[in-house]
């Protein structure tokens, strides 16, 4: 009996239970694929989408280190190897408390159409830790990421899978991933991480690259009518990485973001945020994000209330998931947003997409916003392999087009299937395809 949709989700709830945030994600992908489906009687003959939605390999294990106090600590760490068609397992590594094997598997999900929709050869994973280094010292990251790699290392490699940073993952957790997985090989494999420091193998461009990339995504699709930056006033939330550098680039490009957050709260700086007063907060005193207005008196710290409250042409969730829900969607149209921009993986709750949906609001869905972070990280792979090294014009470059040629993969493949402007339509059926052809040539594995 060849399989649909329906069925497909409905084994993956049951088979998958206590997982909510994967069931989101694969119901989002099931609900967009339905005319490819229909086109391609095979994939269902082949079972196609019941093996995506069944990762390749899944593996949990114990991290046992010791803190500062001398006390021992354990804590679990996954990596879930979710398919593998078209290159090696690609996806960054996740260090929140929240981590758990259903977010690692949405995380995973996800990053299978994302990758595709590159056009580069990299398959789809995704890891990490439910270990929070926030209020850690540098020694105790070092001993977590040692301990956490001593387990991984068996499992990775240049051609088979590439981890890189997620959430509470940057540059010094991978130089300390790297450090160690050279320790236990006794090999120099440059390719076997991303996200690595300039002085030993990491590209340009990759710390910049998610943020970037989805300023560069949202500028596309404003070109679409007649519109630009120039001018946008912008919201961001979370103040890491993806936002850090979404921030800049609107700013480079003309607008400006009056408001970014935390955890705790958001911050709203009508003048603009500092960026450079952000980065030292965030990057080197790794500080709460409410000491910016020490600096900045005529800035506003607000806590435990959302950032979609602040009134915007443009948002950019740039936090975490689901942090978009009805109410924050219909803030967010309340304030005249008329664009929302994904930076973060899958910030948007379904709710909040059909309201949004419903305000005539533009949705640009992570899997093809964010994709400027892996791009550049199969660009660090190609450089490593080839012993290369590309200044950042080059690599700015590339991640431009890159992020120009998604959008217009999306946009072609909406108007193809008949649902013309639709980003997420657009994203999973290319991104889908993509994969199910070489699912198909590869045959029953
Ligand atoms: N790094 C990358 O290259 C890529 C990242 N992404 C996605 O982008 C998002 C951000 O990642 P990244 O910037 O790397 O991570 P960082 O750890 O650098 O920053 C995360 C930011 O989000 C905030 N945040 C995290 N959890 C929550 C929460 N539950 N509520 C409110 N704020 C929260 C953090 O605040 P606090 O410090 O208070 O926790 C912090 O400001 C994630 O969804 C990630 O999966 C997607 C593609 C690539
Ligand atoms: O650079 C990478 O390999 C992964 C980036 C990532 O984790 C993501 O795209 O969500």
């Amino acid at each position: 009996m060849p399989e649909t949709v329906d069925t497909v989700y409905a084994n993956v709830v049951n088979r998958n239970p206590g997982e909510p945030e994967f069931h989101q994600a694969v119901r989002e992908v099931l609900e967009s694929i339905g005319p490819a489906l229909a086109r391609h009687p095979e994939y269902a003959d082949a079972r196609i989408i019941e093996r995506i939605c069944e990762p390749e390999r899944q593996i949990i294990f114990r991290v046992p280190w010791e803190d500062d106090q001398g006390r021992i600590r354990v804590n679990r760490g996954f990596r879930v190897e979710f398919n593998s068609a078209l290159g090696p397992f690609k996806g960054g590594l996740r260090f929140h408390p929240s981590v758990y094997l259903g977010i690692v598997k949405f995380l995973g999900f996800e990053q299978i159409f994302k990758n595709a929709l590159t056009g580069l050869p990299i398959g789809g994973g995704k890891g990490g830790a439910d270990f929070d280094p926030k209020g850690c010292s540098d020694r105790e990251v070092m001993r977590f990421c040692q301990s956490f790699m001593t387990e991984l290392y068996r499992h990775i490699g240049a051609q088979t899978d590439v981890p890189a940073g997620d959430i509470g993952v940057g540059g010094r957790e991978i130089g300390y991933l790297f450090g160690q997985y050279k320790r236990i090989t006794n090999r120099y494999e440059s390719g076997v991480l991303t996200g690595k420091g300039l002085a030993y193998g990491g590209a340009q461009v990759r710390r910049e690259a998610t943020g970037y990339g989805a300023v560069f995504f949202a500028e596309e699709l404003l070109k679409q009518t007649g519109d630009s930056l120039e001018g946008k006033r912008v919201v961001v939330s979370g103040s890491g990485n993806v936002a850090i550098y979404a921030i800049e680039k609107v700013h480079q490009l003309g607008g400006r973001v009056v408001a970014c957050s935390d955890s705790d709260g958001y911050v709203l700086d009508e003048a603009g945020i500092d960026l450079e007063l952000l980065r030292e907060l965030k990057e080197e005193r790794r500080v709460r994000l409410d000491n910016y207005v020490r600096h900045v008196p005529h800035a506003v710290a607000v806590s435990g209330r959302t950032v979609w409250e602040v009134p915007c042409d443009l948002a950019l969730p740039c936090a975490t998931q689901n942090e978009i829900g009805g109410a924050e969607a219909a803030a967010l149209v309340a304030g005249g947003c008329i664009a929302v921009v994904e930076g973060a993986n899958m910030p948007t709750t379904p709710e909040a997409v059909r309201i949004l949906a419903g305000a005539g609001v533009k949705f640009a869905p992570g899997k093809a916003a964010n994709a400027g972070g892996v791009a550049v990280s199969a660009m660090e792979m190609a450089q490593n392999a080839s012993r290369d090294s590309w200044t950042f014009a080059q690599s700015e470059k590339r991640l431009w087009e890159t992020m120009r040629d998604i959008h217009a993969r999306c946009w072609a493949t909406a108007e193809e299937y008949g649902l013309p402007g639709d980003y997420v339509a657009g994203a999973n059926i290319n991104g889908f395809r993509r994969v199910a052809e070489a699912m198909l040539e590869h045959g029953l594995v």
